[in-house]
Formats: C-alpha cells, sequence, structure tokens
C-alpha cells in the first residue's frame, strides 16, 4: 500500500479530521485553509500538506552573525512526530476541507523525496477533480518525469551557499542537474515553474547569477523570485528594500512572506 509520511499536523489548515470530527484551525477562521503566502501565487486560497523528510539541512546567519535553522523543524528532525497516511485517506482529507478552494499546496521537508507514493496520490486528486490546481514546493534536488504532468506548479527554491552549509558536495552537484532540469521542462512548455531564492545579501544575488546563469536563459524573468531571508528584525526593512531595488533591476519578482504578515510566525499557517 502506498503510503505518504507528513509532518505532524502535516494537512493544514482543517476544520475536518478523516472522521469527519470538527478541529479548529490555527489560523482562527472559521473555515479550512489559508493563502499561499509565497510566490507568483501569494494571496490564493489554498489547503496545504506539508510532507516529513528533507535531505538538506539547511541553516543561514542572521545579520548578527546568529545562526537561524530551517524553518519546518518538526518536518525534518529526527526523532519527531509524524503521520503515516495512505493514499485513498489523504484523498479523503482534500475532499473533507478544499471548502471552495481550487489550490492545493504540497510542502515539506522535500516533498519530491515520496515522489513515487506522491504519483498514485496526485492521480486520483485529478481523477476526483481536474481543475485542481497542486503546486509542489521543493528544494530542487530532484527532479521527477512522471510527476510532471500532475504538478500545475513546480515552485524551486534552489539553496545558495549561504544556507546549503551542511550539504555534501554530492547534493550540491545534484541541486544544479536536477534545478537545470526543471528548467529546461519549463523551457519546452512542460511545466509550469517559480524559481525561488531566499536572499540574505548582494552575494547572493552574485552567486544567483554566475552559478545558475544557464538555468536563469531557461525561463522568463517573470519565474524568477527574490524572497528576502528572515521574518522581522533590526535590518530586516532595510534588507527588503535591498532585495526590492536588486529584483527591479533585474525585471525579477521580490516575494513578500503574506502568511507571516497576517499569521505572525505560526506553525500550520
Ligand atoms: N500560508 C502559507 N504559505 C506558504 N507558502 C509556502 C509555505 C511553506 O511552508 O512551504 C507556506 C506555509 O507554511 N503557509
Ligand atoms: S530544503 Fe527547506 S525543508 Fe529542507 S532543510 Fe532546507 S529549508 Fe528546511
Ligand atoms: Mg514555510
Amino acid at each position: 500500500m502506498n503510503q505518504i509520511i507528513l509532518a505532524k499536523d502535516g494537512i493544514f489548515p482543517i476544520t475536518r479530521d478523516i472522521e469527519g470530527k470538527a478541529m479548529t484551525p490555527k489560523t482562527g477562521f472559521s473555515v479550512a485553509g489559508t493563502i499561499q503566502g509565497e510566490g507568483k501565487l501569494a494571496g490564493v486560497p489554498s489547503l496545504f500538506i506539508r510532507l516529513y523528510g528533507c535531505n538538506l539541512s539547511c541553516a543561514w546567519k542572521d545579520e548578527n552573525n546568529a545562526v537561524v535553522r530551517c524553518d519546518t523543524p518538526h518536518a525534518i528532525d529526527a526523532g519527531v512526530e509524524t503521520e503515516k497516511w495512505s493514499v485513498e485517506d489523504l484523498v479523503q482529507m482534500v475532499q473533507l476541507n478544499i471548502g471552495n478552494m481550487r489550490h492545493l499546496v504540497v510542502t515539506g521537508g522535500e516533498p519530491m523525496l515520496q515522489s513515487k507514493s506522491l504519483l498514485p496520490f496526485f492521480e486520483a486528486l485529478k481523477r476526483w477533480r481536474d481543475d485542481l490546481h497542486i503546486t509542489v514546493e521543493t528544494n530542487g534536488t530532484r527532479f521527477s518525469n512522471s510527476l510532471k504532468k500532475y504538478v500545475d506548479l513546480f515552485s524551486v527554491s534552489p539553496k545558495l551557499s549561504s544556507s546549503t552549509v551542511n550539504a555534501s558536495p554530492q547534493i550540491l552537484e545534484s541541486l544544479e542537474f536536477h534545478v537545470e532540469k526543471f528548467a529546461l521542462a519549463r523551457l519546452r512548455n512542460k511545466i509550469d515553474l517559480q524559481l525561488k531564492f531566499v536572499v540574505s545579501s548582494k552575494e547572493d544575488i552574485v552567486e544567483i547569477e554566475e552559478r545558475f546563469s544557464e538555468v536563469l536563459k531557461h525561463v522568463t524573468t517573470d519565474d524568477i523570485l527574490l524572497m528576502p531571508m528572515g521574518i522581522g528584525g533590526e535590518n530586516y526593512e532595510q534588507l527588503q528594500m535591498d532585495v526590492c531595488q536588486w529584483a527591479i533591476e533585474r525585471g525579477w519578482r521580490f516575494a513578500p512572506r503574506l502568511h507571516l504578515m497576517l499569521f505572525g510566525h505560526k506553525e500550520n499557517t
């Protein structure tokens, strides 16, 4: 049986559990769902599924040289509580909670590590509703040919050297190789794609332009997004303004985090 491993409370925000029992969503709303907070679909009402497990272990340095870890430790850390779902039950949870929304966002952790189980899940969802829009948020280290026909938007967030301090050379190589595959699929109009870079300094921009120069040629400027690193603090406003200017200069998009603005730094919103 195909199983999908989720982070704890990995389907969010919901108002019904699998038995139909009422749940209180963390958004404080009386309805299931939230808005996509990031990327070119920011603001679009969406239901989220957070898969457990990641092949990276990102950490950034903030302006005070303090280490900022991955913002979803409950989806990557060893030994934390997880949830195992059958494809059938997960489809049912989507059906119970999607309401009037059309968008499902599958995030993580790194969802593409479970692409074998995601395939029957996405097939079943599209059989149920072919207008359902599926976004997959990924770090770009695993492209999947078989998944691509079911995914309406790949939201690829390639990690830069400022964040992949713990990654092995093999993983970094596979990142470049696979991001190129995503970009070529975009060039051939096989997928919709956004490249979402988390930026903490001008060096990150230089790295994007040098390390991903081929990749950038395969996509349009509308597909390239810059998201300021961090969630607030002393120098955050200045960083936002810098990142905004770097984006405008290149014709790229500036990407805020709407969910943080609305709900604060709260899990499962
Ligand atoms: N509202 C909302 N939007 C999001 N966009 C990407 C998210 C993520 O954690 O991957 C996320 C999230 O956790 N919540
Ligand atoms: S790729 Fe994403 S989920 Fe994985 S460690 Fe980095 S920030 Fe966390
Ligand atoms: Mg997040």
